[in-house]
């Protein structure tokens, strides 16, 4: 049986002790504990509607309020009513007279927003029994651009270049989705690299990740520059120079820092420096961009950028040379979309942002499509990897040396297993009681 409506949306807050080993530290976030609102979207079937954003600890509570206050804009609408006018549902979602005004489209709503986005996508692509990335390949180019609001971004795309970029590369879709099911899309691992991880720690995991394939590699940097000096070149004896080294400095610098310090971190041939400075200094980064670029450096931002109106400043500023999409930051795929197709108006590559829970088994879905669809390329392209807590996933991403391999169930990879939810929830679960109890954590 179709279902036909939403009847139920339930929010949980889920929170996974990762700053106990300081899995996921950096610059300015040094003991993160990965977390996500857990968005199941019940309908008049057994089917659900599974999705999540992505927040570090502290706060997620005030997402999943985000969401309980929007839930009424969901519960009790008719699925006919959203998929068949997927723009106009997100427009009224994100522009709702009074909500609008803590955002617009942006913060603790926006990534409230992704969460509900993601569990309706999710919800479609299981009704057509597809992997979300082929519920995209399959769709018409006017059904695909039709989900998008265009608001804010027609000055730089238009609906109609939309479906002309997605026509162009029409005629060889089903070429390209064999050759990426036979060879997996490219990744690069950030698990190596945490800022709070020893040498040894890190020689461990080079030697692990290169075992199994990985050829890519991301490093933490920002906070001590003699150190980073010292574990970049430690990184690269471990490596060598025929792979591939990028850096990630979350945010620490001012712009000057940021073109001084990386200019003395040149020498390690990084591909990009991530997040030199606040995530909203467009022309901050273009600044740093055009001091980077001549030294081999690009610059590649994303994780924390707000939305689909940023990103063109960004791409017009020249202000990134990587695009790192967020599945949990934007408002969804249908945001997304938008992005990836001004992206490839500017010639700009997508690489996806994964450093959290859940975010490798999303983002997945997203470069796939964007291969087949819209970029037809993979050069200069990779998906983020991140070898944490994907065991607590009913369809947990595969990795086979060192690519992402296609997914294949139902869905947009991110249902949960009832066991890790009831292990996770904060902070009445399972796990959380036995570390309050152990003394190890202190309930915040
Ligand atoms: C706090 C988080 O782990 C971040 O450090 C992480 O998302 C990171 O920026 C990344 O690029 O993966
Ligand atoms: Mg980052």
């Amino acid at each position: 049986m179709t279902p036909t409506k939403i009847v139920d949306l339930i929010v949980k807050d889920l929170r996974f002790p990762t700053s106990l080993e300081q899995d996921g530290s950096d610059a300015m976030h040094k003991a993160p504990d990965f977390s996500c609102p857990y968005v199941e979207l019940k309908t008049d079937t057994d089917l659900t509607g599974c999705g999540i954003t992505f927040t570090i600890g502290k706060g997620n509570d005030i997402v999943c309020y985000a969401v309980k206050a929007m839930s009424k804009m969901v519960i009790g609408k008719n699925l006919d009513a959203i998929f068949g006018d997927f723009a106009g549902f997100w427009r009224e979602i994100t522009s709702e007279d009074q909500m609008r005004w803590i955002g617009p489209e942006k913060g603790v709503v926006h990534l409230a927003t992704a969460a509900i986005v993601n569990a309706l996508w999710d919800l479609w692509a299981k009704i057509e029994g597809k992997p979300l990335w082929k519920l995209l390949v399959d769709m018409e180019p006017e059904k695909l651009v039709s989900t998008i609001d265009f608001r804010y971004i027609s000055d730089v795309l238009t609906k109609k270049e939309a479906i002309e970029i997605l026509q162009l590369k029409k005629s060889e879709k089903t070429s390209r989705e064999k050759d990426l099911i036979s060879r997996g899309y490219p990744a690069y691992t950030t698990s190596c690299g945490w800022l709070g991880y020893s040498d040894e720690k890190i020689t461990k995991l080079v030697e692990k990740a290169t075992a199994q394939g990985f050829t890519r590699f991301k490093m933490k940097v920002g906070a001590d520059l003699e150190d980073d000096a010292r574990r970049a070149k430690h990184f690269r004896e471990l490596i060598g120079y025929d792979k591939v080294w990028m850096v990630d400095a979350n945010q620490k610098w001012d712009v000057q820092d940021a073109i001084d310090w990386m200019c003395q971190l040149s020498e390690f041939k990084p591909l990009w420096i991530e997040e030199p400075t606040s995530p909203d200094d467009i022309l901050g980064h273009a600044k740093i961009a055009e001091a980077l670029n001549p030294i081999g450096i690009g610059v590649a931002t994303g994780e924390q950028c707000q939305n689909r109106i940023m990103f063109k400043q960004f791409l017009q500023a020249k202000g990134l040379q990587y695009c790192q999409i967020d599945a949990c930051r934007l408002g969804g795929v249908n945001e997304i979309l938008a992005v990836i197709l001004m992206a490839a108006k500017f010639g700009v590559p997508i690489c996806p942002h994964a450093g959290g829970v859940g975010m490798c088994e999303l983002v997945q879905h997203l470069s796939i499509f964007d291969y087949i669809c819209v970029s037809g390329s993979l050069e200069g392209r990779m998906i983020e990897y991140l070898d944490h807590l994907h065991e607590h996933f009913i369809h947990p991403v595969v990795m086979k040396d060192g690519n992402y391999t296609v997914p294949q169930s139902p869905g947009y990879s991110i249902d949960m297993k009832d066991e890790s939810i009831a292990d996770y929830e904060y902070p009445t679960g399972r796990a959380w009681k036995k570390l309050f109890e152990a003394g190890s954590f202190i309930q915040h």
